[in-house]
């Protein structure tokens, strides 16, 4: 996808990163469509965290670019980025535990009505959206218990919705089904599917194949801190280079 593509989001451009002498991103170059779904893969220490940090302002790039819908966002801070239509999961999830599941989207709808409302649409109040996102993620069931009560599945999904909740252009989830039970995975790939992928661009570090290869338009495979290749599942899948770098664990079934 070519820079100047008006269905390009987000693009990055020879992205390096290094701590102290060791670089860690070497040159890291792709875009990602407005309604693509984009799963960043690659062996432990390939580099995926780090790349995700660059993305979203944690850290700056050594060198390099990063421009969300033709905005450089290289040196911006992280809160600037979200404002920017950029919202994150993490590996650890980032709720209010003493708050009910609604208290915590209403906290996320009430700042995206401030900083989102250039992109708003529609003329909806914070309380209809967090009612429609409650109904979303099927968490409606749910919508007076306090998080710390909630199971750890739970409180993923939890997450995604506060996520989903500040009305990103592109979000980005990392390892979002760590911790999930296989029944609560498969909803989590039904819900990319069925629901997520028409309201945004996302992008997911995963380590579970199944929801790789059942969620995403394209495959960024990360390497010693560089794309070892990229493209659909199929030709992810078949790549010689690919199964080599994972010595053919991850693809054996
Ligand atoms: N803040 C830091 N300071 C120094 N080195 C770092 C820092 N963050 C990451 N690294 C190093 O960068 C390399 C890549 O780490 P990173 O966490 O980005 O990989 P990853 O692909 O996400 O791995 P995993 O799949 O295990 O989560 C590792 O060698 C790690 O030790």
């Amino acid at each position: 996808m070519s820079d100047t593509s008006a269905s390009v989001l987000l693009t990055v451009r020879d992205v390096r990163k290094s701590f102290g002498n060791h670089e860690v991103l070497r040159g890291v170059t792709t875009s990602i469509g407005a309604n693509e779904v984009r799963a960043v893969i690659g062996p432990n220490g390939a580099g995926k965290t780090t790349f995700i940090n660059v993305v979203t302002g944690i850290y700056a790039p050594t060198s390099g670019r990063v421009s969300l819908a033709g905005r450089d966002i290289s040196r911006a801070a992280p809160h600037s980025i979200v404002r920017e239509g950029m919202a994150r999961t993490y590996q650890i999830a980032s709720l209010y535990p003493s708050l009910t599941v609604a208290e915590n989207i209403v906290v996320a709808c009430r700042a995206a009505s401030k900083f989102s409302k250039a992109r708003m649409t529609d003329a909806i109040s914070p309380r209809e959206y967090r009612d429609r996102m409650l109904e979303l993620f099927n968490l409606t069931r749910l919508a007076g218990r306090q998080v710390a009560e909630i199971s750890h599945g739970d409180q993923r999904l939890v997450e995604l919705a506060v996520t989903a909740s500040l009305r990103p252009r592109l979000m980005l989830l990392d390892e979002p089904t760590a911790g999930m039970s296989p029944a609560e995975t498969q909803q989590f790939i039904e819900l990319i599917n069925t629901r997520l992928r028409s309201s945004c661009a996302i992008m997911l570090v995963e380590h579970d194949m199944k929801v790789v290869m059942g969620t995403a338009d394209t495959i960024t495979v990360l390497a010693n801190g560089a794309v070892l290749a990229e493209g659909g599942p199929d030709s992810i899948r078949n790549n010689a280079k690919v199964q080599e770098a994972y010595l053919g664990s991850a693809f054996a079934h």
